[in-house]
């Protein structure tokens, strides 16, 4: 291949970036600036001129969806079969390497993988056992994932504790989880990287070994690796031949544990990195540009960059405010009707996004009643569907009969007549002999303390799975089919589930099980493509990495955007800075950005006070639009509740000055009698019930 070629189609700093490759390189690639041309073009030219194997080059994505992308551009590129490369998300690659060396950490080489479903049926579980508030579940998986992530172990995070408060009770969870896992033989997705950084950290010789393989590091979407992730990438960048690509202005995953200083500190941790700030900007109109860099301008702790266009001006962002959330809908719906039927836009070509789920609501019903084909991204995914988790837990409990986390999901689905009491004694049995639940089952028949009917079903179910899993399938398929014979699970079954499971059975032909059962494994949310046809509804999350030439971002309101959980916080408040930075810089064309005076959160009617954020917004660049009338229409409250006035000079998210507490937010406020009665949250002080004109406030 000629170098001109490898390099056609590149702007002078694409150009550099991909030549550099003389040590560790940071291109700091703003929004619509060709990141992924500059990985591709990078791996294609490290194999064609450089000489490096493409086995050789390990290289991070942020989806498999990337992956896949990539491994195809790649091989259309230099011609040579990508099926043996190392290119993948973290996890992916971790799991790769754990399947070949986790025993030397104590664990069998075929351990189950569990994604977020199965790790929050295990912590429900455990909160059970522990009689602890099981509801508390969620905010318990993500509290222990943030720390996997951070590399503090469940030992380091109690011996950290004062012993009393709610973090003693987390870390008796965080304990016994990591125990169940390993007694389960399963990893979930945080110890796929927190292991593999034991496994070198713990194994110098496996260490150097995976460093001679990979003599170059490729990582995408940089600015949200964790802790976890980055010591990874130290780890195996012994040759200091690492080039991450990434935009800290773009680092939106911090609730997952990501961490923007990652980025901000590359050349302190590689302190002769080059770097290289990619500004070009090939999506968005000048205007979107401006618009979107004035907001992002304001926070503090950033690579400053300014982005440009080759594109014009183009049509000047549009801000309208209207009365409520069901006007503001009906807005946006009208107005993607009405550029639909100008001929210009498909419905593909539109996006709506917003920052917390319940605001799809009144926008679903506005779409449907303008007759508008949609689709919602990041729903429930193909793969977390009832019936294909079913399945494919029977796969993994067949693979290993260990994994307690899937017997527990199947042992009665379908329905054969196992409940709750049969059940709770096979658990008495496991940890009375300290042994897995299909081991205790297989215990228990052997035993004369059950009942024969109990016996007749417990040992049905062993038959099936050992069956199951002593049966030679030839490929993923075979065995899916073998399941769903054995299990008779599609019987009596509705149409859609029955439709599901064939079409696993058909994406499974001729693929091993191990890599089927991995790739199922590994499989998240985001990996969801906008459909072809219709327009996308998603979150500013999910929006993350995609492009849409029209773009509406909804609800830019002080309380959502930003969400009125970050508002104390310095650090959170730049996130959301980012966040809707993230979801301006999707838009191609057209770019608009909509509010409501009044909307129904959390089943209350609240004033709504526009976000802070477009003060930041450069007027000129701006069409903006009041569709606000002084006396609205007010929305009804749900009946159930009992009616409250709202009180006039505090709304619920504005921030209040106490003389003691210092500055709060209002979470609550109504009208008792003449009374103003407040529920304001000081930061480090808590919550407290005020009475308005008693309490000295301040509104600031
Ligand atoms: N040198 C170039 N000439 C023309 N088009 C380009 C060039 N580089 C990139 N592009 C185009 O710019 C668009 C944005 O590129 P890409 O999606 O890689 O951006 P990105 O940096 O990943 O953006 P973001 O971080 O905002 O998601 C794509 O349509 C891509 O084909």
């Amino acid at each position: 291949m000629a170098k001109d070629v490898l390099l056609e189609e590149l702007n002078p700093q694409q150009k550099e970036a991909i030549l550099y490759s003389k040590g560790p390189l940071l291109v700091l690639a703003g929004a619509g600036s060709g990141k992924t041309r500059v990985i591709t073009h990078k791996f294609a030219y490290l194999t064609k001129k450089k000489k490096y194997h493409p086995s050789s080059i390990f290289t991070v994505t942020f989806t498999n969806k990337a992956a896949n992308e990539m491994k195809e551009r790649i091989a259309r590129f230099v011609g040579s079969d990508m099926r043996q490369s190392w290119i993948g998300t973290f996890h992916s690659q971790c799991n790769k390497i754990l399947r070949r060396e986790i025993k030397a950490l104590g664990y069998k080489p075929d351990f189950s993988i569990y994604d977020d479903d199965d790790q929050c049926n295990l912590i429900r579980h455990i909160l059970k056992e522990l009689k602890i508030y099981e509801a508390l579940y969620k905010g318990v998986a993500s509290r222990i994932s943030i720390l996997k992530a951070s590399l503090i172990s469940p030992e380091e995070f109690l011996s950290q504790g004062d012993g009393f408060s709610f973090d003693e009770k987390l870390g008796r969870v965080y304990l016994k989880y990591q125990d169940e896992l390993k007694r389960c033989n399963a990893l979930d997705f945080d110890d796929l990287i927190m292991l593999t950084v034991r496994l070198f950290e713990e194994n110098p010789k496996l260490l150097s070994k995976y460093q001679e393989m990979f003599p170059y590091i490729l990582v995408d979407e940089f600015q949200d690796t964790n802790h976890a992730q980055y010591r990874l990438l130290q780890l195996m960048a012994r040759h200091k031949n690492i080039c991450a690509v990434g935009d800290d202005d773009q680092s939106i995953y911090k609730f997952r544990g990501a961490d923007v200083s990652n980025i901000l500190n590359f050349e302190k941790d590689f302190p002769d990195a080059m770097i290289i700030k990619l500004e070009q900007n090939y999506r968005s109109t000048q205007n979107i540009l401006d618009v979107s860099g004035a907001v992002i301008a304001k926070n503090p702790q950033r690579k400053p960059k300014k982005l440009w266009t080759e594109k014009g001006c183009g049509e000047k962002v549009i801000y309208c405010r209207l009365n409520t959330e069901e006007e503001e809908a009906r807005y946006i719906a009208r107005n993607i009707k009405d550029l639909y039927l100008k001929g210009n836009y498909e419905y593909s070509h539109f996006a709506i996004l917003y920052r917390i789920n319940l605001q799809a609501r009144a926008i679903e019903d506005a779409l449907r009643e303008e007759v508008i084909p949609y689709h919602v991204i990041s729903g429930v995914s193909f793969y977390h569907r009832r019936e294909i988790k079913d399945i494919i837990s029977y796969m993994k409990l067949a693979l290993n009969t260990d994994d307690n986390v899937s017997l527990r999901r199947i042992i009665n689905s379908p329905p054969r007549g196992i409940g709750a009491s049969t059940l709770s004694k096979i658990e008495h049995e496991a940890k009375k002999n300290s042994v897995s639940l299909f081991a205790a089952i297989k215990l228990m028949l052997k035993s004369n303390n059950i009942t024969s009917s109990i016996k007749d079903k417990i040992s049905e179910f062993v038959k099936i799975i050992e069956k199951i899993s002593s049966t030679h399938h030839k490929t993923a398929a075979d065995m899916l089919k073998d399941i769903v014979e054995k299990t008779g699970y599609i019987e009596d079954i509705e149409e859609e589930r029955l439709q599901n499971i064939l079409e696993l059975v058909s994406s499974a032909e001729n693929i091993p099980i191990k890599d089927f059962a991995d790739r199922v494994a590994l499989v998240s949310t985001t990996d969801d493509e906008p459909k072809k046809a219709s327009v996308s509804l998603m979150t500013l999350h999910s929006a993350k990495g995609l492009e849409f030439p029209v773009v509406f971002v909804t609800g830019v309101e002080e309380g959502i955007l930003p969400y009125f959980k970050a508002i104390d916080d310095a650090s959170e408040m730049q996130e959301e800075r980012r966040l809707f930075y993230v979801g301006m810089t999707r838009a191609k064309d057209i770019l608009c950005l909509t509010a409501a005076k009044k909307r129904r959160l959390y089943s209350k009617v609240q004033e709504q006070e526009p976000s802070r954020f477009l003060q930041d917004i450069p007027k000129e660049c701006c069409n903006w639009i009041e569709k606000v009338q002084q006396k609205t229409e007010v929305i009804p409250e749900p009946a159930k509740l009992p009616p409250k006035k709202r009180a006039s000079a505090y709304t619920v998210g504005c921030r209040v000055k106490h003389p003691a507490w210092g500055i709060g937010v209002v979470r609550d406020c109504c009208e008792e009698g003449s009374n103003t009665k407040l529920t304001v949250n000081f930061p480090g002080i808590g919550i407290k019930r005020l009475v308005a004109k008693y309490a000295n406030l301040e509104r600031i």
